[in-house]
């Protein structure tokens, strides 16, 4: 199978203390793949580092076989790769709607000379419209996003990252803060709209991750120790020692 986005030796130091210590990932085209960890692994620093959010000390970082290490985060968007939660940011003032336009518009500014007339039949507005349909927040366009619920707000800032239509995205904890029904739906959402798209998520909830993803990688102290399907990393005795222990068990 392709990478399509690939880490190799990964270094981050931040002064004296080697946080990422020689990083090698291959996340596979069309892949859900999860990033798993002890809190201070390294999960977050690895994301920054991916995103273009901060530098690496050595190694790199490619996306499709193009370097993304030394390039700004929104070059780096550019090229595919978009991290929710971080990159879009929301509107509160404005409405459902018009985040999403905003959203929609931003992309196709910069989109090719080809890609414009393939487009054109399509009206931003109209887009804007079934990205909130794909998140269920049709009923919610006119509502300014400050005024929607914590899951409603997540799902929007999904549909914002969607909109720039990467390759490649990166998710935060994208079900943090949800209940449980919440977090259920989160992960049909996800499922749904990524679908033909290559994920990389970072989740603490193992039942989120065992449901969500086809492959985990463990990060433990900066190095990852293991990467394989979720029932293989579910008994490999290293991983459950390291980490899942008895998350496992129960
Ligand atoms: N800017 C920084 N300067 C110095 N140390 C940092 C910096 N950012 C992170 N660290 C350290 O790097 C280590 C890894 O942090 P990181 O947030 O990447 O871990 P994590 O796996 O995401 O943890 P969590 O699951 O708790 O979010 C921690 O020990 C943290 O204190």
């Amino acid at each position: 199978m392709t990478a399509t986005l690939e880490l190799k030796g990964v270094v981050k130091r931040f002064g004296p203390a080697e946080i990422i210590r020689g990083v090698d990932l291959r996340v596979l085209r069309g892949e859900r793949h999860a990033l798993i960890g002890p809190n201070g692994a390294g999960k977050s620093t690895l994301f920054h580092l991916v995103s273009g959010h901060l530098r690496l000390s050595g190694g790199e970082i490619r996306l499709g076989g193009t370097r993304l290490d030394g390039r700004s985060p929104a070059a780096i968007a550019r090229l595919g790769l978009a991290r929710s939660f971080q990159i879009t940011s929301i509107f509160g003032g404005m409405s459902v709607f018009e985040n999403l336009r905003l959203a929609v518009l931003a992309r196709r500014r910069r989109a090719t000379v080809a890609w414009r007339l393939a487009s054109a039949m399509t009206d931003a507005a109209e887009e804007a419209v079934a990205r909130a349909e794909a998140v269920r927040l049709r009923p919610r366009l006119d509502t300014p996003a400050a005024d929607l619920a914590y899951a409603e707000q997540r799902a929007l800032e999904l549909a914002l990252t969607l909109a720039l239509d990467p390759g490649v995205v990166l998710l935060d904890e994208p079900t943090a803060g949800m209940s449980a029904e919440e977090a259920a739906a989160t992960v049909d959402l996800i499922r749904r709209t990524t679908e033909g798209r290559t994920l990389l998520v970072v989740e603490h909830d193992m039942d989120i991750v065992f449901r969500l993803c086809d492959r985990i990688s463990v990060l433990v102290n900066g190095r990852v120790v293991a990467t394989d399907a979720p029932a293989a990393i579910a008994s490999n005795p290293d991983v459950r020692t390291a980490y899942l222990g008895d998350a496992v068990d129960a």
